[in-house]
């Protein structure tokens, strides 16, 4: 679960919910990321919307810095 506040609101993305939408299938890039989430009214709903950030090619995958957090995929595991 992803959170955004927006105007006072929380927004989520709740990638175990299939919902049709695809931006539940984007993971993170924290240092890299290809596109950025913004949210953008849509008939005066809220929605969270991916932007590009740079061209991306056929077969890249899409990716967005989820923000500040402590990611466990984010570590570092030294052997
Ligand atoms: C919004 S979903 C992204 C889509 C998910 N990978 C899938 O196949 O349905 C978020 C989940 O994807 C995984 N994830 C996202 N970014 C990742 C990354 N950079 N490395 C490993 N797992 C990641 C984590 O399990 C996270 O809880």
């Amino acid at each position: 679960m992803f959170d955004f506040q927006f105007n006072g609101q929380q927004l989520c993305v709740d990638a175990a919910r299939e919902d049709g939408s695809l931006g539940r299938l984007v993971n993170d890039d924290e240092v890299n990321p290809n596109s950025k989430i913004k949210v953008t009214r849509v008939d005066g709903r809220p929605h969270l919307c991916l932007f590009a950030l740079k061209d991306i090619g056929s077969g890249e995958e899409i990716t967005y810095n989820y923000g500040n957090s402590d990611w466990p995929w984010r570590s570092k595991v030294v052997i």
